[in-house]
């Protein structure tokens, strides 16, 4: 059995609503039989018309009552394929597109109801069959029940063992007859065969007349499933399933003819039951009323309930014998006939799923969902990808907005704190080192590193040392101090011996009470700035040729320069005992105190020189109003020159030279030599000499007049000092304006490289570096700072010193002690002080960001400042107070630091 469902809201959806229709009702009249004619009965009913019959002996005014109208009408005459073929047949087909059906066969005994039925039952398989030969593009499946209800008993005709069979209600089907026997026909011949069975199984008797009466109610179904062709979609589609159903009754008169008693009677009754039922349900469906219809009260009403006024068509075959002696039970079916008719029913078509198309159908759905997911899949991987990267390119836009506020926020505070200082210090260390490359490289990196410990640079207040690191490189100290013992002669070759330094015209503040090893000593001052650097660069890069003018190197006396004499500052300065050994020494002291004395005045802007001699006062009056920096030019007393010369042709010039070295000044110098110089080529040696020999003897015919201000003003104006730097003179000495910003880092350099021979402490540095102001005017104290180092370098830290002092002839001790003391005073440091205070004393000792050892750095500046790592904190923090003070706008401050730092010095 092949379970399905109904699902009529299918059928529904497909335009298959439910069509109401009146049951199709037709008479038959058979002919008289051989018994009636016997008696010579006559047939009382005439078909006056294909649907009305009417009773022909009737008297007139019961005429009217025994005219019957019905569908169709057919006589004694008619055989049963005219009644199937006329109405019967398409209510009978239906089944094959899923309309449910039932043909009925009512009427008394022996009117032909059998007779009628077995003709229709058969002619509607016939054209059933051929309905499905004829669509071959549709699966058909037909089954076939069939069943008998005798004494309200339903009985299997396909399964004559079995008892009776229950009836069991489905919500979907309405009534079923449980475990009725269903067979699937494969084949029309297999039907005959089974229809043979059902008439040999139901219940009958043997007639007077040797005919067969049934005495029960056969119902014969056929029930025919397929797929429909009109329906498109099939994934929505599901199969047609309908039944057709084929009944005889028994007899109608049967309950009256079986009164007698016993089983007669019982099964009359039973009979009469069903068929009394049956008038009821018709007679109260036909009324059309909503009142309660009695399909429950018999087996046959419950299992037809379908088929009278529900979901299908229906056609009743009323069969009457027109026998006289049976007029009374033909008017009985007439008007259960006319009853009937006036009955509607609600067919439609049945659309139901079965369990195998509804697998069916959901595989197909479930393939249909794969490919859309297979489908999907890949966009929603890639979906997937680029939701994870939104959400990383969020985290990153999140970090570079953090790190973008963070850069912001610190330039901020970078350009407040710049312009603070640059408000408030008086000094220019900043303004001098901002126009250096590798201030602007320490700020460029301070801004881009997360390193706390860098960030302190940020402040702008550090006085940072430009140029390189004043600590770097101290490491390989030892054993760069005996190559530079080996490397001084050389070096001094290359240097002008001054045996007579007259440096008044030179200042040096910071010069300090410097030991000397004796009285015999020979001092050496090194003016060239680019001594030390040249020590390593190839010789045809380094030579140097100095000319000092305003030296007696050449036996000339003071009075041959009264321009000398005139810049000659007043000797008021104390004189040291110790540097009273050394005229050189003692002269560089005489002029220590009126230069502090003039920073103090004027901090923010040093004078080079104090310009009091009435000869230049006089000249100043003669010589026409010259911009201030042409003015200051005046004050130029020497000028060194230096040219890109072979070492030996450089030193065979000077020694040829020497002893014509003279005086030149400015006002010696026309218009024409120095334009002339200018465009000659600087490599040019004779050149070179010619320009210093001929400046030479001018300046000892010419006078000063005002052409010496021209000259410099055209010089200038023709390029001078691109002459000046093809030969990379230093220029002028004490002539801001012939220096360049190379020469002054050149000087720088070296001054920090003589710092780092001669371990000068840090408070010297850092009071040294505050003397400047980032102008060229600074190249005057590198200048002597240089000239004080080298005699300490030479003095102190000179091969046969440390050899005659061992390793304690320095101040502070061996550089091979100086070593091992680093590394351990710099795990002090970290020990002692935390990373905030480290951070502070990097600040405030402009300590290199470039350095790795910071840390030793900064244990190497509190050794070389305190000599006693032990109280090397106290100090940092009394170091860092003063440089504070000394920064200060407070005068009282100010003054307070610098004393206190001169006091260290000294
Ligand atoms: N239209 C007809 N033409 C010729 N013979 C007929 C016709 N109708 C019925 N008969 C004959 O009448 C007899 C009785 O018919 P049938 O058995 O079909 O009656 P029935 O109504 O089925 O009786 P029951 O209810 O007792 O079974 C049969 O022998 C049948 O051949």
């Amino acid at each position: 059995m092949v379970k399905t469902r109904h699902t009529p809201s299918m059928a529904q959806e497909h335009g298959n609503a439910a069509q109401e229709e009146r049951i199709f009702v037709s008479i038959r009249v058979r002919p008289l039989n051989e018994k009636e004619k016997a008696r010579h009965d006559v047939s009382d009913w005439e078909c006056i018309s294909g649907n009305t019959i009417r009773f022909k002996n009737a008297e007139p005014r019961s005429l009217s009552m025994d005219t019957y109208t019905f569908g169709k009408v057919f006589g004694e005459k008619c055989n049963t394929k005219q009644v199937y073929e006329q109405g019967i047949k398409e209510v009978a087909l239906s089944v094959v597109r899923g309309v449910n059906s039932s043909i009925f066969a009512y009427g008394q005994t022996s009117s032909g109801k059998t007779h009628t039925m077995a003709g229709i039952t058969e002619y509607a398989i016939r054209d059933i069959y051929e309905y499905i030969e004829k669509h071959k593009d549709r699966e058909f499946v037909v089954k076939f029940s069939a069943m008998e209800i005798y004494n309200e008993a339903v009985r299997d005709l396909l399964n004559s063992g079995a008892t009776s069979l229950r009836l069991l209600d489905d919500p979907e089907k309405g009534t079923v007859v449980e475990k009725l026997t269903e067979e699937t026909l494969t084949e029309r011949r297999q039907l005959q065969h089974l229809l043979q069975i059902c008439s040999a199984e139901r219940t009958t008797e043997e007639t007077a007349m040797n005919e067969t009466s049934s005495r029960s109610h056969q119902i014969l179904r056929l029930t025919v499933e397929s797929n429909p062709s009109d329906y498109v979609d099939t994934a929505r589609s599901g199969a047609l399933v309908a039944s057709v159903n084929f009944v005889d009754l028994a007899g109608s008169e049967r309950a009256s003819q079986a009164l007698s008693a016993g089983t007669r009677f019982r099964e009359g009754s039973h009979i009469n039951r069903s068929l009394l039922t049956l008038g009821t349900v018709i007679r109260k469906l036909s009324k059309g009323r909503n009142e309660h219809v009695p399909y429950r009260d018999s087996k046959l009403t419950r299992i037809l309930q379908n088929s009278l006024g529900g979901n299908a068509r229906t056609a009743i075959i009323c069969t009457i014998s027109p026998a006289r002696s049976q007029v009374e039970q033909s008017r009985n079916t007439l008007l259960f006939a006319s009853c009937a008719k006036q009955v509607t029913t609600n067919a439609r078509v049945n659309l139901v799923m079965t369990d195998k198309l509804l697998v069916k159908q959901l595989q197909k759905e479930l393939a249909r969902m794969e490919n859309e997911l297979r489908s999907l899949t890949p966009n929603t991987m890639l979906l997937k990808e680029r939701e994870v990267r939104i959400e990383q390119l969020e985290k990153e836009i999140e970090e570079l907005t953090r790190q973008r506020n963070l850069f912001q926020s610190r330039v901020e505070n970078f350009v407040q704190s710049a312009g603070k200082d640059r408000l408030s210090e008086s000094s220019g260390v900043n303004n001098f080192l901002s126009r250096t490359d590798s201030a602007s490289e320490n700020l460029e990196r301070t801004t881009a590193t997360e390193n706390s410990e860098d960030y302190f640079l940020l402040d702008g207040t550090s006085p940072t040392f430009a140029g390189p690191d004043p600590c770097h490189g101290w490491e390989a100290m030892a054993s760069k101090a005996e190559t530079d013992n080996n490397c001084k002669e050389h070096h001094r070759l290359q240097s002008i011996e001054i045996k007579e330094v007259q440096p008044e015209n030179i200042t040096d503040a910071n010069t300090p009470p410097t030991p000397v090893s004796g009285e015999n000593t020979p001092v050496k001052q090194v003016v060239n700035s680019h001594a030390l650097q040249s020590r390593t660069e190839s010789p045809q890069n380094t030579n140097n040729l100095i000319v000092d003018l305003s030296k007696k190197s050449n036996g000339s006396s003071e009075s041959e320069s009264p321009i000398f004499n005139a810049m000659s500052p007043p000797q008021t300065g104390k004189v040291d005992q110790e540097t009273s050994k050394h005229p050189q020494i003692s002269n560089l002291e005489q002029n220590e105190s009126p230069r502090f004395n003039k920073l103090d005045q004027e901090p923010a802007s040093p004078p080079l020189f104090d310009v009091k001699e009435p000869q230049l006062e006089e000249l100043k009056k003669e010589s026409i109003t010259l911009p201030a920096e042409v003015e200051r030019e005046k004050s130029c007393s020497l000028v060194c020159f230096e040219d890109k010369l072979p070492e030996s042709k450089l030193f065979a010039i000077k020694r040829e030279s020497s002893k014509n070295y003279s005086t030149i000044h400015k006002r010696d110098v026309s218009v024409e030599d120095v334009e002339s110089f200018c465009d000659s080529d600087a490599e040019d040696t004779a050149s070179v000499l010619n320009f210093v020999v001929r400046m030479n003897e001018r300046a000892k015919q010419k006078p000063l007049t005002k052409d010496m201000d021209d000259i410099m003003v055209r010089a200038r104006t023709s390029g001078f000092n691109k002459g000046m730097n093809k030969v990379k003179g230093v220029g002028f000495q004490g002539n801001a304006g012939a220096l360049t910003p190379y020469n002054l880092e050149r000087q720088q350099r070296d001054t920090i490289e003589l710092w780092d021979a001669c371990n000068v402490p840090l408070v010297h540095r850092s009071y040294f570096f505050l003397l400047i102001k980032g102008e060229l005017s600074d190249s005057v104290y590198f200048d002597v700072e240089l000239r004080r180092l080298s005699f300490l370098r030479d003095t102190f830290f000179s091969e046969t010193n440390i050899a005659a002092h061992g390793t304690d002839a320095t101040p502070n001790s061996s550089l091979m002690s100086l070593n091992r003391e680093r590394k351990m005073l710099s795990k002090q440091v970290h020990k002692k002080f935390s990373r905030k205070e480290r951070v502070e004393l990097y600040k405030k000792w402009g300590i290199d960001l470039k350095s790795k050892h910071r840390s030793v750095q900064l244990a190497w500046r509190l050794w070389t400042d305190t000599k006693d790592s032990n109280h090397a904190r106290e100090s940092a923090a009394l170091v860092a107070k003063l440089v504070g003070f000394i920064h200060s706008s407070e005068p009282q401050k100010k003054s307070f630091g610098f004393g206190f730092l001169s006091s260290r010095l000294n």
